[in-house]
């Protein structure tokens, strides 16, 4: 029977499905933080506006009559009065404006100051970057106090024009160096590069491409500098440098402290310009939050958060692996706890360099942790027909071979117009030693299904149902749910246990490290290893990849794509684990290269004992390659059996789109017929098969059925299941990828769900 697990059992299921009312609000407004600071500020510019016009008095207005001096808060005096009977509520609502346009104004001359110099140093580069560096830098030293004091002394009585304009000049160089740091990375996309090379001129891009992708991190410069000049502004004022005739709630602050109000006890005339120009501030802070989050899709999401040693994670980000595989800090042969620990006399035995050096050897470990993963030890055919037939089977079954069964899981992406149903009610088991070619089209949920599988999605995606079984774990429990483990025990199980090869190589590897180095981190974290062993495990890995030695020093820029993808399989190699994700590991690379990097992993499985699940839309090479293959469309599977049954007899419509949209990697060539139409929207419900509309066999039929795998009854080992209840229509029609041989569903078609 399947087990299932339902939303709050999952650890990353704890999000609720955004509320309505929050989804009607503008993304930048749904943070409940940018949200207040936004209600703040809307206070404050609107007092700005209007509060001259409601003063009840001129602030500047003294009353010497009996107890108006510093007369606490009264119906005819609401915020009190100063010691020459002003009253403070006026003066609080002029000052605001003064303090307020200070701010804004200067906020929008810093902001196009650093604007210009960040734009252009960053994008001209050479001279002008040095040059405008220099300057920033120049302005970020000055001592500004003391050239404010002088500036301000030298023009009294000026109004707020001489603090503007030093504030200004002084407020730029922050933001500018941040601009100039993003237009820099700006500068080196390909689609700046695109505009380059179609010759449209340096300022068209700089309008068209640099500065509108980078208006939130405008935007946060004008919000901190506008912060910065009431600060710096309101402290000038209280010191008494600036324009103390004019009212501000510097000034203000300014009279208070000169009032002796403090030992007056007089708390309306400090305590409440105080709190207002704090409010300003949390206001501004609170809006800045929200302008990072939009410059940041990543940080706007709520919902569920996989984290490692706190960081958050993400399968595209460049640094994710990095983060993956060194959650631990450096501490060199770490003891006393389980982590596994080659025998001296196994180290000595057992190499594989076979250069006589005393490293630690994959069948070292092996034995240690008591799994023999010999090529050989490839488990026995299961059959499936026993239990064939059932919703939510898991193709392989239940057997003790299974390292891995994915159950009924569902995953779903959910934002404000409602969910993406990347994945749906999956069920797949991954056997010990085998690779399993897990292909489909760009969005039919592949890195979605095996990400999630591991717990490595983050927000906005959810698990909401479903478990993911995982047997015979180095840490002694036969099986381990790892949609319920803890966040520790999962970090640990990663990399030592499953290990991932990301799609593309370059963004995977630090840039500013050596491959040595890159290649230590997950043996640090994972392995207790002197540095010797280390670097003996690091050149066995390198040796086992066929990269020379001597590249160890070399940094990833300096590798080809081919060997940069062969550093990511070490690197998922080095502590031996029993399953790699390995994510279109190939797809950057051309085909010879290609071709070399597959016979690799596949020689590397049958030495080692590793288990792949090789993601790829690639159908043709998974041919060559897996021993079992699964399709995936619109987030489900859509067949599944041994590589030879399914290409032999094609049991889906889907996959047989799937094998005439690729040239085979060799034989004959044939034309390709492609699939017409485009996958279905994931958000939408979908009525039926979710193929009927692309598939040349479907008729009303296939929208009454709910798809659901079966077994054929010709599939042999494991079985061969299809989600097609009509799989004999594909017979006639075979393509020249296999032979469609005698293939008739012997299911019970009453058993598929009418919708
Ligand atoms: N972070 C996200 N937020 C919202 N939707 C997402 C997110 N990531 C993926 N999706 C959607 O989930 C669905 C499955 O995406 P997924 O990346 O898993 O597909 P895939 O088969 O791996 O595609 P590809 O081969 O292009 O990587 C797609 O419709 C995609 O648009």
């Amino acid at each position: 029977m399947m087990m299932s697990t339902t939303l709050s059992d999952s650890p990353l299921s704890e999000t609720p499905a955004p509320a309505q009312s929050k989804r009607q609000l503008p993304l930048f407004l749904r943070n409940k933080k940018t949200l207040v600071g936004v209600v703040i500020l809307g206070f404050f510019v609107l007092v700005a506006i209007f509060g001259p016009l409601l003063a009840p008095y001129s602030p500047s207005a003294e009353s010497t009559a009996k107890g108006m001096s510093v007369a606490a808060p009264s119906l005819s005096h609401l915020l009190g009065t100063d010691q020459l009977g002003r009253d403070v509520l006026s003066q609080v609502l002029i000052g605001t404006r003064t303090t307020m346009l200070i701010g804004v104004v200067t906020g929008v001359i810093a902001t196009f100051l650093a604007v210009v110099v960040g734009v252009s140093a960053g994008y001209l580069g050479a001279k002008w970057d040095e040059f405008l560096s220099l300057l920033s830098n120049l302005f970020l030293v000055f001592p500004a106090l003391p050239f404010l004091i002088v500036v301000l002394g030298a023009f009294p009585g000026t109004g707020q024009v001489p603090i503007i304009a030093m504030l200004s000049l002084l407020g730029w160089p922050w933001g500018a160096r941040v601009i100039r740091a993003q237009t820099l990375s700006l500068r080196n996309k390909d689609f700046v590069a695109a505009a380059q090379e179609t010759g449209e001129s340096s300022w068209k891009i700089i309008f068209y491409d640099i500065v509108p992708n980078q208006i939130s991190l405008i935007a946060a410069s004008f919000v901190s500098a506008v912060l910065y000049a009431i600060g710096a502004s309101v402290g000038l004022d209280f010191l008494g440098i600036g324009n103390t005739s004019t009212w501000s709630l510097g000034t203000i602050l300014y009279w208070a402290q000169n009032g002796n109000a403090l030992e007056l006890g007089a708390w309306w005339w400090f305590a409440i310009p105080g709190v207002l120009i704090a409010l300003i501030g949390t206001g501004l802070v609170l809006v800045n939050f929200g302008l990072d989050e939009l410059g940041n899709p990543r940080l706007r999401d709520s919902g569920a958060v996989s984290r490692i040693n706190g960081r958050l994670w993400s399968p595209s980000d460049p640094t994710a692996v990095q983060a993956l595989v060194k959650t631990g800090g450096r501490s060199w042969r770490r003891r006393g706890h389980d982590t596994l620990v080659p025998r001296t006399d196994e180290i000595s035995n057992s190499s594989l360099s076979g250069d006589g050096t005393n490293s630690v050897s994959f069948e070292s470990l092996q034995r240690v942790d008591g799994h023999d993963r010999s090529g050989s030890a490839l488990v026995n055919a299961v059959d499936v027909h026993q239990s064939g037939g059932l919703n939510g089977q898991v193709h392989g079954a239940s057997t003790d071979s299974n390292i891995l069964e994915i159950r009924d899981l569902s995953i779903a992406y959910r934002s404000g117009t409602g969910d993406l149903k990347a994945v749906n009610n999956v069920n797949l088991a991954i056997r010990q030693a085998e690779i399993i070619g897990l292909a489909g089209e760009s969005g039919s949920g592949k890195s979605t299904l095996a990400y999630g599988t591991c717990r490595l999605l983050r927000p906005p995606a959810v698990i909401t149902s479903g478990s993911a079984i995982y047997r015979g774990s180095r840490r002694g429990a036969s099986e381990l749910d790892l949609m319920k483990v803890s966040a520790g025990d999962l970090d640990r199980l990663r990399w030592r246990e499953i290990s991932i090869v990301f799609q593309s190589a370059m963004n995977a590897l630090n840039p500013v490290l050596r491959i040595e180095d890159q290649l230590l981190d997950p043996i640090e974290r994972h392995l207790d290893l002197s540095r010797d062993e280390a670097r003996d495990r690091i050149n066995e890995v390198i040796d086992l990849v066929n990269i020379p030695r001597n590249r160890l020093r070399s940094y990833p820029h300096e590798l080809s794509g081919g060997m940069r993808q062969r550093v990511m399989i070490a690197m998922a190699l080095t502590v031996n684990p029993r399953l790699i994700i390995m994510d279109e590991p190939t797809t950057a690379l051309d085909v010879v290269v290609q071709r070399d990097i597959l016979a690799q992993i596949s020689e590397l499985k049958d030495r080692l004992g590793f288990s792949v699940l090789f993601i790829t839309h690639d159908l043709s090479l998974l041919v060559e390659l897996a021993d079992r293959l699964a399709i995936m469309y619109a987030g489900s599977l859509m067949e599944i059996g041994e590589t030879s049954d399914v290409v032999a007899r094609i049991g889906h419509p889907y996959t047989e789109g799937l094998l005439n949209s690729f040239p085979p990697l060799h034989g004959p060539r044939r034309s390709l017929a492609g699939i017409p139409g485009t996958p279905p929207d994931l958000r939408d419900a979908v009525q039926g098969c979710p193929f009927v509309p692309r598939c040349r066999y479907s008729d009303d039929a296939c929208t009454k059925i709910h798809p659901t795998l079966l077994t054929l009854d010709c599939g042999h080992g494991l079985g061969h299941m299809s989600a097609c209840p009509f799989p004999e229509r594909i017979r006639g029609t075979a393509t020249d990828v296999g032979v469609v041989g005698d293939m008739t569903a012997s299911r019970d078609r009453g058993s598929y769900d009418s919708v």
